[in-house]
């Protein structure tokens, strides 16, 4: 097979190897928003199995203490690397540990603003940075400079704020620049990516899609053929055009309606995707399979279980009918999996609990032996949205708030039956096309509504009438994991609640959710 460049052998590319600070992943964030790509890793990564160069090293922050005997330590080749190194926090007392182990407990722990003393202006970190504020949060100090570096910086605390090894081009600061507090954080990130290392600013959608295009061909070869679970949200929708457009109909994307999907919601993605954008798509309906499956069960994770577990079974059947041409077997599965999910799992702290079991079709490649295709794997979902733009994709659906893998099958809480996914469906389709029409659907981050399995006594027409709730949800957010609920006008509240009792049949209250994540969850199951 051929040797395929990756994206950080195509790109001038700055490594941060994370010893596991919350903000780590920030870091790349801010070279790239000077179009520097930067790439994370472990700190255990070692520099002999990297295979490629980067054009500069960050070390970043982390909760550890050098001095501690399971403090994770950087493999020292990277200093043969002969590149540019920034050591951040605990980074920079990895520095000294290093050279000299003089580092221990400071009598002040150090959290929140101080201001950055700037003592060589003519230092290249600092070109365009004065005495602004930096974000502090550590507890261990430099007790003495490391050999062959002077200080570049103090802080009222932190005597050895900045220090700098400027023959060796080796930097060290005790403040987080990443944090948007560091008011010039990002200058000094720049600084050092730019004018220290001086990687290239060429990283952007642009300039990927076609990098991506060219690797998609390498990888896959002229003749072998690719398929991928497409749901119609972003994610699967992007990464299947750009399959597309690499390889056209080699791509085979198979959607499955597994009964629980929106309303139409089937027939809009087969338009969308096959007339708009030319994707080679199969629509598998399953509906029948999925509630089958489904009956008599009311436990959320064991839908889930069984959602997953059915979806899993239909795709490699439908996989198994599409053949190649020319006899052959499908050798690639194309997935959407994004950089916050690759950082998840290199992460150097351990996964966080389990609340909910978000299933995908992560389970298909172990029994199906096909090799992988994550074109978005190094991608943040902003600029998935972005390239998803440039590659011609609407705004409309670009900018989809996501939508569970599990469906409407989450939302109807107890038993799903066909009759109880109607209702849910059809008061879902009215509550988002109001909050399209008020021009809202870009300033929420998630909507939808839920069908509780709860009877009650309503008034219609004179007479009495016994039947569900519809409960709504709206919610903002940056990241889901935690959300606020939207601060909707009464009147808005109002004409939706109306519209659900006056048309779907089966519900005769409407109520709004007024409860943040946490303490709730986004969905109600
Ligand atoms: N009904 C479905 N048919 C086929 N594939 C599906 C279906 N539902 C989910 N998937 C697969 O599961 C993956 C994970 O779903 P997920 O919702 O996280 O991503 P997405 O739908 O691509 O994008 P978004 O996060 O914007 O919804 C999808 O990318 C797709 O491959
Ligand atoms: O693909 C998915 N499979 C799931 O099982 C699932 N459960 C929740 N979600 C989505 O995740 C985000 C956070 O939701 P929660 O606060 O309910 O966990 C929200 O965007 C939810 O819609 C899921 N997505
Ligand atoms: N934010 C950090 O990197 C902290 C480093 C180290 N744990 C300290 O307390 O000083
Ligand atoms: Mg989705």
């Amino acid at each position: 097979m051929v040797a395929v460049e990756q994206v950080s052998s195509m790109f001038d590319t700055i490594l941060v190897l994370d010893f596991g600070s919350q903000y780590s992943h920030l870091l790349t964030r801010r070279l790239r928003e000077y179009n520097v790509y930067a790439e994370m890793l472990p700190c255990t990564q070692k520099i002999s199995e990297l295979g490629w160069k980067p054009k500069g090293v960050i070390l970043s922050g982390g909760p550890y203490s050098v001095y501690d005997a399971d403090a994770p330590h950087v493999d020292h080749d990277v200093f043969e690397l002969g590149v540019p190194i920034l050591g951040i926090c605990y980074g920079m007392q990895e520095l000294a540990w290093i050279n000299g182990k003089q580092v221990g407990r400071g009598e002040k722990r150090e959290y929140g603003p101080a201001t950055l003393n700037v003592l060589n202006h003519a230092s290249p970190l600092f070109k365009d940075v004065d005495h602004s504020t930096v974000w502090m949060s550590h507890g261990d100090k430099l007790n003495s400079l490391p050999t062959g570096f002077e200080v570049i910086a103090t802080s009222d605390n932190s005597p050895y704020c900045g220090i700098a090894n400027e023959s060796k081009n080796i930097y060290g600061i005790q403040f987080h620049p990443e944090v948007t507090h560091s008011t010039k954080g990002k200058t000094m990130l720049k600084n050092f990516a730019v004018d220290i290392c001086k990687a290239k600013q060429n990283w952007s959608m642009e300039n990927f899609i076609d990098s991506e295009i060219k690797r998609i061909r390498e990888l896959v070869g002229p003749t072998a053929e690719v398929i991928g679970a497409v749901s119609g949200g972003v994610d699967s929708t992007v990464a299947s055009k750009l399959m597309t457009e690499a390889i056209g109909d080699r791509f085979h994307a198979i959607l499955v309606d597994n009964g629980v999907l929106r309303l139409n919601e089937a027939e809009n993605v087969k338009k969308t995707l096959i007339d708009g954008l030319g994707i080679n798509l199969t629509v598998i309906d399953a509906a029948d399979e999925f509630l089958d499956n489904l009956k008599g069960v009311t436990d959320p994770e064991k839908k889930r279980k069984i959602i997953g577990n059915t979806f899993i079974r239909v795709f490699e059947r439908e996989a198994e009918k599409i053949k190649p041409k020319d006899g052959s077997n499908v050798e690639f599965l194309l997935q959407g999996t994004l950089y916050p999910d690759v950082i998840e799992s290199i992460s150097f702290k351990g996964p966080s609990q389990t609340i909910k079991t978000h299933h995908n079709v992560g389970g298909l490649l172990d029994d199906m032996k096909l090799k992988l295709i994550e074109p978005l794997r190094e991608l943040f979902k902003d600029e998935v949205r972005h390239l998803g733009e440039l590659l011609g994709i609407s705004h409309e659906l670009v900018w989809r708030h996501p939508f569970p893998g599990p469906g409407i099958a989450i939302r109807v809480l107890g038993e799903v039956t066909r009759e109880q996914v109607e209702i849910a469906r059809k008061a879902d389709f009215i509550y988002i096309e109001e909050i399209r029409k008020a021009g809202l659907y870009d300033k929420i981050s998630q909507a939808f509504a839920c069908l509780l399995p709860v009877k009650t006594v309503g008034v219609q027409g004179d007479n009495r009438i016994y039947d569900q709730v519809i409960a709504l949800r709206a919610i903002e957010t940056t990241d889901f994991m935690t959300a606020d609920w939207f601060p909707f006008e009464h009147s808005f509240l109002k004409k939706v609640s109306t519209r659900i009792v006056n048309e779907v049949d089966g519900v005769a209250r409407v109520t709004y959710d007024i409860t943040s994540k946490p303490p709730a969850t986004v969905e109600w199951e």
